[in-house]
This record gives C-alpha cells, structure tokens and sequence, in this order.
C-alpha cells in the first residue's frame, strides 16, 4: 500500500488544508458527501451557513412593507417566489460544490476517495469499497449530523432537516417547527417572513435558552409575535393526513395530546458529532460523552490522554462551538501544524462570537450575565443594556425592540462579554469582539476612537459608556 503524506476526512474545513506546500506530496482526501445530495465541501456550503443566510435575505425583504408603513412610506404586499429563490440560491452554492469537487478531481498530488471511510487505526482508514489508505499525517475533520428522533414517521417525505428542507418544491403554508436553538430560530424567521404560518414547538420554556437571559427572554417575546410559539412540547409522531398534508401529534410535559396539521415538519433538535460514522473509539481515539473526539491546544487527537503524533481533528467533530469561523480557525492552526512538526502552534477559543440570523437577528459572545456572576461575583460586574430604540439612528428606524448588553468587570474595565438582538445585531458586537480579543478595557474602547454619528453604531459606544467602569489616568477624552 502507498503511504500517503497527508490523508483528511471531511471536504468541508478540511479541504482548506491542501496548502501549495503539498504541491509535491500526495494527499488523499475522502468525503462521502451531503447525506441528503452527495455534495462536495461540506455543510456550510452545501447545506448551512451559505444557503441559510441566502434565504434569510429574501425574508428580511419581505418584510419591509410592514416595517415601512410604520415609517409613513406604503409598499405593495410582498410575493415569495420560492421556487425562483431556491433556484437562485442553489445555481451558485450547488456550482462552486462542483466546481471544488472537479477541481480536486484534476490534480495529480490528490486522491479523491468519494465515499464513505471507517478509521482502521490512528494513521489509516478503509474506504466503504475496500480502499485502504496509510498516511504520514492524518486529519479528522468528518464534521456532525442533525440527530433525529425514533419516534413514527421520519421518513415520511414531508418531514425535514436542514439538510433537506430548503430544496422542498414549495413554500409551505403550514410547517412545524421543533425545536428551539439556532437552526429552529433562523427556519422559523425565514419562513414566517416568505409568508408560511410557522408553529414552533420547544420542549423548554422560551427559545434560544443557550443565551444571555436577557436577550432570550427578549427574543422569545418577539417570536411569539411574529409566529406560533408553544413551549414544554416534544414531537410524539408524525402520521399522513390528507391533502399531501402530515398530523404532526405533539406530547405537553403534562402528558397531553396536541395534534396540528401542517405540509412540512422541520426537525432542528440538536447535531452531533461524527465520530460514530468514523470509528473513532475503536481506533483507540478519546470521545467525550457528547461524541467530539478530544484534542489537545494544538488539536492534536489524544488517545487514552496522550496527543497522538501527527493525527489532528478539527470543526464540528472536535470542538464544542459548532461554528464554521471556529472551523476555519482551527484549520489555519492544522494547517500550520502539519507543515511545522517543531513548531507547533495553539487555537485560540477566546471570545468567539456567534450569531443567530432570526427575526430579530441576535449575536453573542464571551459570558453572559449568570456565568459573569460565577467567574467574578456579582459585587464584581457591571451591565448596559442599550436600546437601539433610544439612539439617534434607532428614532430614524423607529426601532421597537433591538438591545446591546455589555458586561464587564467594574474593577478593571474588562470586558466580558457582549448580547445583542436586532438588526445588524451581528456586526454591531463586532467592536467589542475585537476589544476582548485584543485586551482593551471598556473605557478606552468607548472614548478612544470616533463613532460616526448619527450611525447605528452608537448603540455599541452607548452600551459601553453606560457601564461602571474606571477610567484609566490619562484615557482619551
Ligand atoms: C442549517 C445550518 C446553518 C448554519 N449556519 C451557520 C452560520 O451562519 N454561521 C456559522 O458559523 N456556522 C453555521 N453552521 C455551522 C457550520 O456549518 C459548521 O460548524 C461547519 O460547517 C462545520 O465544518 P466541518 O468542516 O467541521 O464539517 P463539515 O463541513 O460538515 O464537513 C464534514 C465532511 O465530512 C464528511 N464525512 C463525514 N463522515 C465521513 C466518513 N465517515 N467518510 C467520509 N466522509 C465523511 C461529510 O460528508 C462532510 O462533507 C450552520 C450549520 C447548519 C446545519
Ligand atoms: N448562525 C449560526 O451560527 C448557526 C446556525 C445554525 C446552526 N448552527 C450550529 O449548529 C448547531 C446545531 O443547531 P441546532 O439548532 O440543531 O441545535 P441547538 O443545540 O442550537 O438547539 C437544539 C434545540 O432543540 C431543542 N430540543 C432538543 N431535543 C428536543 C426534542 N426532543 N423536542 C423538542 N425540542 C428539542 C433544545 O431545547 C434546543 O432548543 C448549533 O448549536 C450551532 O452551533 C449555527
């Protein structure tokens, strides 16, 4: 057998590591592609991020006449087309899939292994047809998968993950949605604004439990105006009804039976890591309760608590925050570990930042108020929550609802974490992201550079004036 100088698993981030210096090696790279499609590059392209972003635009759209009517100005009643966006959206993510599969089809120092692989030891794996692959340095970067229910009627066409339910014919006019977190939250968002009636169902009370109290209260209040919210229920079955239609029977916490209606269930409870699907345990690799495969700072794979020489894991199938900017970070670090053996370097996890691209959007990162208590007391912290609504920008959007939370340590200014929701909520954190990366404390943040004014940037140097923080001796002015 040929001993390869670098095998990956995982077309997603993984892809990214084939770096020129591997111009004259040989790589192998194995993917069994999209579940659902059989697609190349991995979720965030095919299946995540891109594609759901491109149908949270047109949703936003759609709902500007509303929002204008408010601001004097009367716009005609909205019309999704959604075979026309879906169409849209999939012609340019479905072309660079192809165009990334063909182009690593082509190059002589890569074999392409277009299936399924299972790990036969800490530098090796077999593919589904026998295909066996040795390598000098081997990266796990299989990613996670929507986890579903054993519960009647999963596979009835009309039920749905993320996977599969932006490729539907057309735009429900009655979809449930279960679950609560990120993938439920943005569905839901984007189908009530395209026009379908969405029930969202969670087994918790409230939606996005997983923020800051404040901002998921918040955002909970807001849902349930903008749809059907019902809490402490749980998908029992689904059965075929008539009409093309589904009976989706629901279970309350108490134990009653709900039934509704709908054309599309949408199950987003949660994703987990691959590791199954590779073997990971059986190849001697340490597997966290929740399936990631354990790394160490540098995400070399540890077995039996030792770091492996020269087998990485990376994403989804590794790390905790599930997010394709972790991702990529890690890669870049892979990347250079692979290439510098001497030299290694670590990730950095501090102040990742997410967003969640609801109605209304919401953005976080750092701690939020209850795990601020914990790591430095309550006597310790200081909080603002500015509105959007009581700032020069937020009076031209007559915003009613959007807020920025910042707290910090009232000894030092440091700042620890950042909750917003509303609109653009994501790239107004992006300055105190950048504040906690680098170290900077509040004070000099808020009066050490100009905001423009009248922007909707003020609500973020508003949010950092408000709190109760020292000033340091000599701080701009
Ligand atoms: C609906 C949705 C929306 C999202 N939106 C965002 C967002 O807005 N922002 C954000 O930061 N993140 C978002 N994410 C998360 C983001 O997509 C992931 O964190 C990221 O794509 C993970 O990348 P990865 O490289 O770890 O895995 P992936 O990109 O999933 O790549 C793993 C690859 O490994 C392959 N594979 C798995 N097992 C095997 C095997 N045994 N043999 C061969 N191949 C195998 C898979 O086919 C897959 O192609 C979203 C996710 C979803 C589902
Ligand atoms: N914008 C983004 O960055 C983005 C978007 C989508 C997904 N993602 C990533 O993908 C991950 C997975 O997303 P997700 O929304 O599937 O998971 P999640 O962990 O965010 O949310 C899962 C939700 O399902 C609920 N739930 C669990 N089991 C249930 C059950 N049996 N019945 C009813 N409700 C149940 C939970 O209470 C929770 O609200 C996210 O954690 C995130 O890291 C990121």
């Amino acid at each position: 057998m040929h001993t390869h100088d670098l095998a990956i698993i995982g077309s997603g981030s993984g892809n990214s590591l084939i770096t020129p210096y591997w111009d004259d090696k040989k790589v192998a790279l194995a993917d069994k592609g999209i579940d659902a499609t059989g697609a190349f590059g991995g979720t965030c392209l095919n299946v995540g991020c891109i594609p759901t972003k491109m149908f949270v635009r047109p949703s936003a759209l759609a709902r500007v006449p509303e929002e204008a009517s408010r601001l004097g100005v009367q716009l005609g009643a909205p019309q999704a087309d959604w075979p026309a966006i879906r169409d849209r959206v999939f012609a340019r993510v479905d072309a660079v899939s192809a165009g990334g599969r063909e182009y690593r089809e082509q190059l002589e120092n890569v074999d392409l292994i277009q299936e399924k692989v299972t790990l036969t030891g800490k530098s090796s794996f077999r593919s589904d047809s026998g295909t066996e692959v040795q390598a000098r340095q081997l990266v796990i970067a299989a990613g996670s998968r929507p986890v579903l229910p054993e519960i009647p009627g999963m596979d009835l066409p009309q039920v749905h993950t993320s996977e599969t339910i932006m490729r539907i014919d057309e735009l429900p006019s009655r979809i449930l949605i279960v679950g609560g977190g990120y993938i439920a939250c943005e569905f839901a968002g984007v189908f009530s604004g395209l026009g379908s009636e969405v029930v969202q169902i969670n087994r918790s009370s409230g939606l996005m439990n997983q923020l800051d109290d404040e901002i998921a209260a918040a955002y909970s209040a807001e849902a349930e105006k903008n749809w059907t919210v019902r809490y402490q229920r749980t998908l029992g079955a689904v059965v075929p009804h008539e009409g093309g239609q589904v009976t989706a029977q629901l279970v309350t916490s108490d134990g009653r039976a709900e039934e509704y209606q709908v054309d599309a269930v949408l199950l987003a409870i949660g994703r987990r890591p691959n590791s199954d699907l590779i073997g990971a345990s059986e190849a001697g690799l340490d597997v966290h309760p929740d399936g990631r495969i354990a790394v160490d700072q540098y995400q070399r794979v540890l077995s039996e608590g030792a770091p492996v020489a020269g087998l990485y894991a990376l994403g989804d199938i590794a790390s905790e925050p599930m997010l394709k900017h972790v991702a990529n970070h890690e890669a870049r670090v892979v990347a250079h570990n692979l290439e510098h053996p001497g030299d290694l370097r670590p990730v950095r996890h501090e102040a990742i930042p997410s967003a969640i691209f609801s109605y209304p959007e919401m953005a976080q990162a750092g701690l939020t108020e209850a795990q601020a208590v914990d790591a430095v007391g309550a006597e310790n912290i200081t909080t603002k929550t500015q509105r959007y609504g009581d700032t020069a920008y937020g009076w031209a959007m007559e915003d009613q609802y959007g807020i920025l939370k910042v707290i910090a340590d009232r000894r030092t200014g440091q700042i620890l974490g950042v909750h917003a929701m509303g609109y653009h909520s994501s790239n107004l954190i992006q300055p105190i992201v950048q504040a906690m990366s680098f170290g900077q404390d509040a004070y000099t943040v808020a009066r050490g550079q100009y905001w423009i004014h009248p922007a909707l940037m003020e609500v973020t140097e508003n949010a950092l004036l408000g709190l109760d923080v020292p000033v340091p001796s000599g701080a701009p002015l």
